[in-house]
Parts: C-alpha cells; structure tokens; sequence
C-alpha cells in the first residue's frame, strides 16, 4: 500500500513513498565477534567496525536517483517515509527505529543510480546494547518479537550461498584505462598543477577481478572486517569494501568526520625502521600540504554548520595492513535552526561530498579537470555509503578501497591517489595497487 505523497520534483519519476510500519526491540547481547556473527548472506547490507553497527536483510523499500539532484531527491524521499511511517522504538538510540542504507553516485553525470534502501529486518549493535528493527508495509502484518526472530532466523538459516567450481581462472583485467593511460593523466595533472588551475587533483583507475566462481561475498566481507577493524565495513547492493574514511557521522548534535589524505605503502618500510612513518608522512612537507588542504576543505564546510570545532593541529598515523595515512579527526557541536533541529547525516554527506581527500582542491575546478582526465565513470566508487535513521543520526563513510560487483564472478575494483605538484606518476601507479591490495587478498586474486 502506499500514500499519495511522492519524492522529489523536477525530471525524475516521483517515487511513491511506501507507508511502514517498524517495531525495534532490543536483543541479548551478542558474542564477542558482535554483528560479524550475522554476516552470512551474500545479499545482506551492511555497515560495521569492530563488530558494531548496522546488518541489514530484504527489501521492504527502495529510492533511486541520478544526476546533480541526486542528494536532494533522496532526502525528500526519506522524509516522506519517515512522516508516513508507524515507528515504535523505545530505545531511540543512533541507528534504532527505520534506518536507510545508502550508496551515492560520485559525480552527478555518472550512469550508476544512487540509492536508498530500507531492509525489512536490522539487527544494530553499540556500544551498549544490541537491536532487531522489524519493518512491514503490510497493514494486516504481524509486528512483534516474535515475527521478527522467526524472520531472521529463516534468513539466516536457509541461506547457503552457492559458490559452486567454475571453469576459468581467476584473473585481473584492466579496467576503463590501463596503467599507462592513469600515469598519463598523473602526468596531465601535475601539470594542470604548475598551471596553476588547482592545487591538488585526485585521480583514480579501476580494474576488474574476474573469478572463477562466483563471490563469496559474506566471506570477504568478513575478512574485510576482520583485518581492517579500524576501516568500516560497508555492502550496500553491490558495492562492498572496508573504508579508513569517515565522511561523517552524526549523533544527535554531534557530528564527526576521519579525514585522510597522505599515504605510504607498508611494503615499502625498511625492515626495522620504527621512525619510517613519522618522518614520511608526518615530518614530509608534500604529505603535510596534501593532508592540510583536506582539512580546510572541511572545516570550511563545517564551519557556518557548527557551533563548536575541534580540529587537532597535528595529524596523526593511522596504521592499516597495508598502507599508513596521515589522518584527522574532527569533531563539531551542530548550530540549531530556527526550528530547533540540527542537519542529518545525509544533509552532512550532501555538503561535505566530495571532499579534497578524494576530488582535490579548489573542488569545483578539480571535479572538472578528474573528470576529462580519469576518462572513467567512477561510479560510486569515492562516494557517500552508509546509513541514516528518521532521527537525522548516521554514519557515510567514503565509499573507498572498495568494489562494485558487476556480475555473479566479477568486481570492478577503484583505487586513487591526490595528485600534487610533486608527484610521480609510477609513485602513484604503486599506490593505487596498494588502496587495491585489501579487495585482492579478500577476493584471493
Ligand atoms: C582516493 C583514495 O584515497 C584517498 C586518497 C589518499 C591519498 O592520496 O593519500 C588517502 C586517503 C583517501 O582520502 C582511494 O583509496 O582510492
């Protein structure tokens, strides 16, 4: 059944907004590995670190949109599901009641649609308490504890996915460009650099991971999880990966964002050189400048949003399994509006996307130049992915070291590297194999 109420003006189709009802109880607290004990469906969405945050199974309700409206659109939709929907949750906590996954376009003229999706079953975990959110569209439809678990238990149980033997090998195929084409637009960007058009230019290539059999999805999930636990784990219709990237996440009048950008491959460390990172990244003036103008690039955008900013001085070093980052988090107390509330992680990820880290600065410019030089549609690759419940709180992580799968036995794999006027072309090539690095060890390719 659904209301008369539709998403979004303009060109697109309205959507009609489904009328949902949602019941979220809490569960018994799970066991050490937390939600990493639910993922085991290929077709699950899902957003976690550390074995805490959101799993979501089915599909009661979905919104897609393209274009440069795409952020807008979405929201319109959500607000209206959100208006029309029963929602009974005595926890409201971050992430209980009805949530959307999301996964966004990176640039407004790809072809990849962004989408929102409400999953009929959410188990969420926190810091302090585990939950099961039931979602029906069905008037008639059972809402209680009772048909959830039964729900989920079914989900979980007849699930086996089929991995069957194929024939082939497992092999990487060059994707929209080769290697030679991305260090020929490196070489392009640094000298759109000394030109003087930007500052920093972020370029990226992809390549696609043709398996023999078809994906264990769950699993490299779980590996993901597991290997990269300070990265979030995010599968949202496809598009699966661990990022290091926190675009934003929102809580209640808090709002908080990891920004990255300086990178060193770990293979390259000498062997027991302990002060190898702090002195490329930290005490390296290219590295410094590149991470500085990320920064600004936020707080910029955060600044007339925020009534408090806490933006540390000195970045510090984030150590993954296969690279290091020079990494800031920052943290802002969000100004009220006239009418009392704060801007929602969607609104946030609308504002902040795309930030330097991944497009390069001044934004605009940038955005223009990767876009006749990448020669590639990113697709969602650099964008939001998350989450948002009907309270404004979430998380989007920057859709990074990541996949989108493109059939049953094939995953288009991204990777890019900030562009400055130092930079050389084969040092980026290498570093785009090493963003590359934590899908191809999941992935056994
Ligand atoms: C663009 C990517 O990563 C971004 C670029 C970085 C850099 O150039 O140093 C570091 C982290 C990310 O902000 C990617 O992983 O594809």
């Amino acid at each position: 059944m659904t209301s008369q109420l539709s998403a979004g003006t303009g060109p697109h189709t309205p959507t009609p907004v489904p009328q949902l009802r949602s019941l979220t109880i809490k569960r018994p607290a799970m066991s050490e590995h937390g939600l990493l004990d639910y993922a085991t469906r290929d077709d699950s969405l899902m957003w976690a670190r550390r074995g805490e945050g959101v799993i979501g199974f089915g599909q009661i309700a979905r919104f897609e949109s393209t274009g440069p409206e795409r952020f807008a659109l979405a929201r319109d939709w959500w607000n209206g599901v959100t208006a029309a929907a029963g929602i009974e949750d005595p926890l409201e906590l971050p992430g209980t009641g009805l949530i959307a996954f999301g996964a966004f376009a990176f640039s407004f003229s790809s072809t990849y649609a962004s989408r929102m999706i409400v999953p009929k079953i959410v188990v969420g975990k926190d810091e302090n308490c585990s939950w099961i959110t039931y979602t029906v569209t069905d008037p008639e439809a059972e809402l209680s504890l009772e048909a959830a678990e039964a729900e989920l238990a079914m989900l979980l149980d007849d699930y086996s996915a089929e991995h069957e033997l194929g024939a082939g090998v497992d092999r990487l195929v060059t994707g929209q460009i080769t290697e030679a084409e991305y260090m020929d637009s490196v070489r392009k960007g640094v000298a759109a650099i000394e030109s003087g058009q930007v500052t920093k230019l972020v370029l990226a290539r992809d390549a696609v991971a043709e398996l023999a059999t078809p994906i264990a999805v769950a699993q490299v999930l779980r590996q993901l999880a597991l290997r990269y636990a300070d990265c979030w784990t995010y599968s949202v219709d496809g598009l699966i990966g661990a990022t290091p990237e926190m675009l934003v996440r929102v809580r209640g009048d808090i709002a908080e964002a990891r920004v990255l950008a300086g990178t060193l491959d770990r293979a390259s460390a000498p062997a027991g050189d302990s002060s190898y990172a702090h002195r490329m990244l930290v005490e390296d003036e290219k590295q410094r400048h590149e991470h500085q103008l990320a920064i600004d690039s936020l707080t910029e955008q955060l600044g007339p949003l925020a009534s408090g900013m806490d933006a540390p001085a000195e970045p510090f070093v984030l150590q993954l399994p296969n690279v290091w980052h020079l990494a800031s988090d920052v943290k802002a107390s969000l100004a009220h509006r006239s009418d009392g509330s704060v801007p929602s992680a969607l609104d946030l990820a609308e504002v902040f996307h795309p930030t330097a880290a991944v497009c390069g600065t001044p934004t605009k410019e940038a955005g223009r130049i990767l876009r006749e030089l990448e020669g590639m549609d990113r697709g969602p690759y650099a964008g939001p992915v998350g989450w948002v419940d009907t309270r404004g709180n979430g998380e989007f992580g920057i859709a990074l070291r990541g996949g989108v799968i493109e059939s049953p036995t094939s995953i288009r794999l991204y990777a890019g590297c900030g562009i400055v006027a130092a930079s050389d072309p084969a040092s980026e090539l290498a570093e785009s194999w090493a963003k590359m690095r934590p899908m191809r060890e999941a992935l056994s390719i």
